[in-house]
């Protein structure tokens, strides 16, 4: 074959050699033309958005984005055309909310939904779908709401709790990360679609849950591809056809949860009953209720599944603050049915090593808050790089509930920094539930069992990595009855 009398080496040598002028052309404009030339990053990061890629699917970037504010400040130009903070004032400038409504920047769509053949959800939707969907979902979290809710959870948490203790004793351990995980998609499939996945039920994780996170370390993979779309036809067209089968599946089986749940015609306060009521006002398709129930599960299990495991383990190897929680829970009540929504709330203690929980293993952790400023920056915060910062917090790799009980010792801690729910219009929705729920498992796990974490698991924190989730192998405890 031949072109202009070319042959078929000369022109993949011709090919390869424009390649790299593109290539190197780009680099030296993101390196000396570039408006972000002046911020300090490394040189590779500043040329190429392909070293940021890299600790992005090998799951480091997190970790990094700490060492690169230590090396280069509290703003790193991580990408050619990436921004990170670690500053207090970061959250409010590019989160807070505006005058007149709405965030000040858009969202970055390669980063919340790097497929545009998704349907939008609440997360991924523009600003003014975004409004709707929120006021309308709001009513899910209402105080009325989550009162009528209280009988669904508890009956889940007195499930984990009979299903803990037909496993503890005599040398057993159990994997506690999958009991928590199985407690929580109960509580949110419950309360998302009005039946459970019946994880505790089966003690198992059920498929649609495994599903999600197989999905999460491939959504790692698909942020990187959504900035090089040629790539990500090429992906496309060579992925088994297997794996679409999947995720098809994944969807027919979110779409039949919801079919069940319209069609048994009840009126439920839960999470859903909003946005099946504007169902035929808006025109809601079934894909896009899907797509939003789909998220509230997510969203609303595997964060919360996240941090009980992680305060579980940083209880276990921090054995002073272990004994404090539990004498605060064991002296409060007089019986387990004690132990409510209201009771709960007035813990000091409880609720101190929650939000140190949430400092020092942030449940999708150390995820960016990209959005696009008018002149096409991405700006970001990681939040695992800012809480373990000791600009912003003293002994910042430590677990020290007291920082939040005012102890003199951490008066200099900068709390504004510490944001695990986002602040702002787009902050999250399910806070009081998170809370509510994280605190009324581990006070009834505290109450029931005396801890203690079996060898293998004791580095358990430090073996991990981050695809959009915190890749949390198995946590194995060992369970007493404590009566
Ligand atoms: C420890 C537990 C949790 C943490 C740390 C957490 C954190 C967050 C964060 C950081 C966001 C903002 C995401 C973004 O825009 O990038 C968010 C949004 C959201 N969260 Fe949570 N979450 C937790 C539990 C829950 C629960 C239990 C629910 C209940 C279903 C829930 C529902 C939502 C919803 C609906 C949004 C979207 C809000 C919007 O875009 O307007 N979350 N959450």
């Amino acid at each position: 074959m031949a072109l202009l009398g070319l042959g078929i080496w000369d022109i993949t040598s011709l090919s390869f050699v424009a390649l790299i002028a593109y290539i190197t052309n780009n680099a030296l404009y993101n390196l000396f033309l570039h408006p972000l030339y002046s911020y300090p990053g490394p040189l590779l990061m500043r040329a190429t958005r392909l070293a940021y890629c890299y600790r992005l699917i090998r799951g480091t970037l997190s970790f990094d984005i700490l060492d690169l504010h230590k090396k280069y400040g509290p703003v790193v130009r991580v990408a050619p055309d990436e921004l990170v903070f670690a500053d207090a004032a970061a959250w409010k400038e590019i989160m807070g909310h505006q005058k007149g409504g709405g965030e000040p920047f858009e969202k970055n769509m390669k980063f919340y939904r790097p497929f545009d053949f998704l349907p939008v959800d609440i997360i991924s939707a523009p600003r003014e779908e975004h409004g709707l969907l929120r006021r309308t979902m709001a009513h899910g979290f209402s105080e009325r709401s989550m009162r009528e809710q209280q009988p669904i959870i508890k009956g889940y948490v007195d499930l984990l709790i009979r299903r803990l203790r037909e496993r503890c004793g005599q040398g057993n351990r159990v994997d506690i990360v999958a009991w928590y995980n199985y407690t929580t998609f109960d509580v949110i499939g419950d309360l998302a679609f009005g039946e459970s996945f019946g994880c505790l039920e089966n003690s198992d994780y059920h498929p649609w849950v495994k599903a999600i996170f197989e999905l999460a370390r491939a959504g790692t993979v698909f942020q990187f591809l959504a900035q090089y779309p040629l790539l990500m036809r090429l992906v496309f067209a060579l992925m088994p056809k297997k794996l679409m089968e999947e995720q098809e599946h994944h969807m027919e089986l979110t779409k039949a949860k919801l079919r069940r749940r319209m069609e048994s015609g009840k009126e439920r306060s839960d999470l859903v009953e909003g946005l099946l009521q504007k169902k035929d006002e808006w025109g809601l398709t079934l894909d896009k209720l899907q797509a939003n129930s789909s998220i509230l599960i997510i969203g609303g299990s595997e964060t919360t599944a996240t941090l009980l495991s992680g305060v579980t383990f940083l209880l276990l190897t921090n054995r002073a603050a272990l004994e404090k929680v539990t004498a605060e829970i064991r002296g409060a009540f007089n019986s387990e049915e004690e132990i409510n929504f209201i009771a709960v709330s007035s813990m000091p203690y409880l609720l101190a090593c929650l939000e140190e929980a949430l400092r020092l293993y942030p449940p999708g952790g150390a995820t960016v808050c990209g959005n696009y400023v008018p002149e096409k920056t991405i700006v970001a915060v990681h939040q695992w790089a800012m809480y373990h910062s000791e600009t912003h917090f003293k002994e910042a790799f430590s677990f020290r509930p007291e920082r939040w009980l005012g102890d003199p010792v951490f008066a200099g801690d900068n709390k504004d920094a510490f944001q695990p729910f986002h602040i702002g219009p787009r902050n999250c929705l399910g806070r009081n539930l998170a809370y509510i729920e994280m605190r009324i498992i581990l006070a009834r796990v505290l109450w029931n069992f005396d801890m203690r974490i079996s060898g293998e698991s004791l580095d358990w924190m430090k073996k991990q990595r981050v695809f959009n989730f915190w890749e949390k192998g198995p946590l194995y405890v060992h369970l007493t009855p404590a009566r």
